[in-house]
């Protein structure tokens, strides 16, 4: 049985945000609007998923704030300036994104482990705010029409799709490693293969 503490609680806020900036300053790639390709859905959306909206939201939120300092927003950009650029309404997405995220995923608990409930909440998330304040904010700093950024905010859905899946599979199996973390009862089979004195 793991007990949640405040320790436990900052150490993994600090350890997911540490891997969102890994995500971050892995090579991305670069478009000619300047929104690159990158991994940061993917820690964004798996620490929501992970941790639940509060804690899911303060780490993504800790990444942000670390980064007007650290050179971890992607490409290895910092600074208050980068919210002033084209990639800023995804950045101002992501707590949001990892929050409801992580919202949806605790409120089925239950199911915290099957891949088709943590994928669509993933997808549900990043929808709802990543692929429409990135874009918003995008056609009003690249002066472009809406309709313009959406589409090209579309070029992303692939690659965000396919980090979702693997978003997914992370959590689901982080989830069934450690019932705890999320306060999610057994199932029988699960009781069966590991003895809870010994989990
Ligand atoms: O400047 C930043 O650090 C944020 C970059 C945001 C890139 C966005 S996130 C959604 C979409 N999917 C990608 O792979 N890139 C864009």
């Amino acid at each position: 049985m793991t007990r949640r503490t405040p320790t436990t609680d900052v150490a993994l806020i600090a350890g997911f945000a540490a891997l969102i900036a890994v995500c971050a300053i892995l090579p991305d790639i670069k478009t000619g609007i300047g929104v690159p390709y990158s991994l940061q859905t993917f820690g964004v959306l798996l620490a929501g998923a992970v941790l639940g909206p509060v804690r899911g939201f303060l780490c993504v939120l800790l990444y942000l704030v670390a980064g007007l300092v650290l050179p971890i927003y992607s490409g290895g950009a910092s600074g208050i300036s980068h919210y002033s650029g084209v990639t800023a309404g995804y950045l101002v997405a992501f707590p949001l994104a990892a929050a409801l995220c992580g919202f949806l995923v605790y409120r089925n608990r239950q199911s915290a482990t099957q891949f088709t409930l943590v994928f669509t909440c993933g997808l549900l998330s990043s929808f709802v705010f990543i692929h429409t304040l990135g874009p918003l904010n995008l056609a009003w700093r690249a002066d472009l029409s809406i309709k313009e950024a959406f589409s090209f905010d579309a070029a992303y859905f692939p690659g965000d799709i396919a980090k979702n899946v693997v978003m997914a599979l992370v959590a689901t199996a982080v989830h069934r490693a450690f019932p705890d973390l999320i306060g999610r009862r057994r199932s029988s089979a699960e009781a069966e293969e590991i003895p809870a004195e010994l989990s």
